[in-house]
């Protein structure tokens, strides 16, 4: 229980009808959820609109509302207060209701396209390596130092993150890392959170269904680092295009990373292999077990915060090399015969291209490489011919599948995947629509020493169709038939 007064604080109220004084049991935007003395919080979505469901809030036991617009006949004993944007008011409110735990720790968030799970999950693992109790929300899951929940969203809620923080500053909780989504700092999430950093990795093509233009897109990633206060640390990879932008009006300490260009944390590459990355960074060489260029800048990001987050530079490194990867993110398996399965969390067309380019540059021998991809329904449609390119343009064979069709006929994203491809690639493309049959024909094309891809889902443990989850796990299903062909 809270006095609604307090949990007001710093929220920008245009007018309030009622008793502050009144206690809170819990504060909920979801009029199902809402139960005795709780405080529905109006919100307008992209499917509905929160103000629709005051009246059932009511019902249900309500006893405040918070809305942009108040409703025509206000009820006798229950509190109105009207804010321009109750996105920020949540934020604030959910903030206050679990004491702003935010502040009673470092909290460091990840934002940009592609890295934020690797990066946001590999620091969760050095710093807790270095012997610290840390927290992480991620994709993948939510850490409180070692008890593990479920993650339904990148950045979940603003009452959820809270929720998070609170049970860990109680845990005794003292670094935690999260991924800020572009939707998380749209929705205003994170908004009444503390940061002491936040690191930047890249911009580019995704969720352009959501953000009207790219320019959008890159305007809330950058409203992150314009909202970080003096005292923290905002560090950007300056090899990319859009680096620069996020550091242009903060007024956080400035630091950069880069593989190709002048920045305060800097590596060179010495060895790429399948085994992972011998690195110099700044002065000291590395050896870390993470594949790819692109993880090469992973790891700066996490050496820089490291830093930034005053651990000794050598400690970091040597912590650097203990770093296992990330579930589904660049995982393989080889088989008995030699057939090398990697599945991989691209679904994006850069994050794809990377991933081919990388498998491109670490392989040896003149194996085929055999891709399987599919493109999410209900999500950016624009991605899908420009990733089917991309798959058919860097493999010997590539197989376009479903990846969580979700409302969507797979069939259709099937068919604007395959717009994509150039004639001369018609004769490396298939089209298998149940994916447990792609990835089937995947391993029976496979000879040894073959590489296989199969990107998309990573750690996922589903398929969504028509709105059901039916359980699917890329690396379980490949292992699976590898070892059923014999092979
Ligand atoms: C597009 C989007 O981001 N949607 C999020 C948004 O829901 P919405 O705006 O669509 O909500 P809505 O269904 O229109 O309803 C509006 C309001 O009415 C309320 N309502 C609705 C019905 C009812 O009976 N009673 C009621 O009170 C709802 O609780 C809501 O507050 O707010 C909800 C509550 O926070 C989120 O769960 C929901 O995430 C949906 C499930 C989602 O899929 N989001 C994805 C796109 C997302 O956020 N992804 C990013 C990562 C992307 C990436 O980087 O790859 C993430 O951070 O996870
Ligand atoms: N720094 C990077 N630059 C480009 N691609 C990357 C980078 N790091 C990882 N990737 C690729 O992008 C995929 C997704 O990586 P990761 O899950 O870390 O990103 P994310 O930003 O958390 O994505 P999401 O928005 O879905 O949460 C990886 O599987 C890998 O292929
Ligand atoms: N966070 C991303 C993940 C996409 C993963 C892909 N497997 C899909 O389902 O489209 C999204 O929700 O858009
Ligand atoms: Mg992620």
């Amino acid at each position: 229980m809270k006095i609604l007064k307090d949990i007001l604080y710093k929220v920008a109220i245009e007018s309030v009808t009622g008793s502050t004084d009144i206690a809170i049991h819990k504060i909920d935007f979801d009029s199902r959820k809402i139960e005795e003395n709780d405080l529905f919080v109006a919100i307008r979505g992209s499917l509905s609109d929160g103000h629709d469901f005051i009246e059932k809030a009511i019902q249900l036991g309500a006893t405040a509302i918070i809305c942009d617009t108040l409703p025509e006949k206000l009820e006798k004993g229950i509190t109105y207060i009207k804010v321009q944007d109750t996105n920020a008011a949540l934020a604030f409110m959910a903030a206050n209701f679990f004491e702003n735990p935010s502040e009673k720790l470092k909290l460091v968030g990840v934002t940009g396209t592609n890295g934020k799970t690797t990066i946001a999950s590999l620091l969760f693992q050095l710093f807790e390596n270095a012997g610290f109790k840390v927290g992480l929300l991620s994709t993948v899951k939510i850490m409180v130092d070692k008890i593990e929940y479920k993650a339904t969203h990148t950045t979940p809620d603003s009452i959820t993150i809270n929720y998070y923080l609170n049970e860990m500053v109680k845990a005794g909780v003292t670094h935690c890392f999260m991924e800020v989504s572009s939707h998380g700092i749209h929705q205003k999430r994170t908004e009444a959170l503390h940061f002491v950093g936040g690191i930047f990795t890249n911009l580019s093509h995704d969720h352009l269904d959501y953000h009207p233009t790219f320019a959008e897109y890159r305007d809330v990633k950058k409203s992150f680092f314009d909202s970080l206060p003096k005292t923290a640390f905002a560090l950007s990879n300056s090899d990319d295009k859009n680096g620069a932008v996020m550091l242009q009006n903060t007024v956080a300490r400035k630091r950069t990373y880069a593989l190709k260009t002048y920045a305060d944390f800097k590596a060179i590459i010495l060895e790429s292999q399948m085994s992972g990355l011998l690195l110099k960074v700044n002065e000291n060489e590395v050896w870390v077990k993470l594949i790819g260029t692109f993880n090469a800048y992973n790891v700066l990001a996490i050496y820089g915060t490291a830093i930034e987050l005053g651990m000794d530079s050598l400690e970091a490194l040597r912590l650097l090399s203990d770093l296992e990867s990330v579930s589904g993110r660049f995982q393989y398996i080889i088989s008995e015969s030699n057939i090398t399965a990697i599945v991989d969390y691209a679904h994006t067309p850069d994050a794809l291209e990377n991933v081919l380019k990388t498998i491109e540059d670490v392989r040896t021998k003149n194996e085929q490489l055999i891709t399987v991809v599919g493109c999410g329904g209900n999500r950016d449609k624009t991605k899908r011919p420009i990733m089917s390119k991309i798959a058919t343009d860097l493999s010997d064979k590539a197989i376009l599948t479903s990846d969580n069709p979700r409302n969507e006929n797979p069939e259709v994203i099937l068919d604007e995947m395959e717009r994509g491809v150039e004639p001369q690639n018609y004769k490396k493309m298939l089209r298998i629509t149940d994916r447990k049959q792609a990835i089937k024909t995947a391993c029976q094309l496979a000879q040894p020493n073959d590489i296989i891809l199969i990107a998309g889902k990573g750690h996922e443990t589903y398929q969504e169709v028509n709105g059901v989850r039916h359980h699917f796990d890329d690396m379980e299903t490949v292992k699976e038939i590898l070892e059923q062909l014999g092979k």
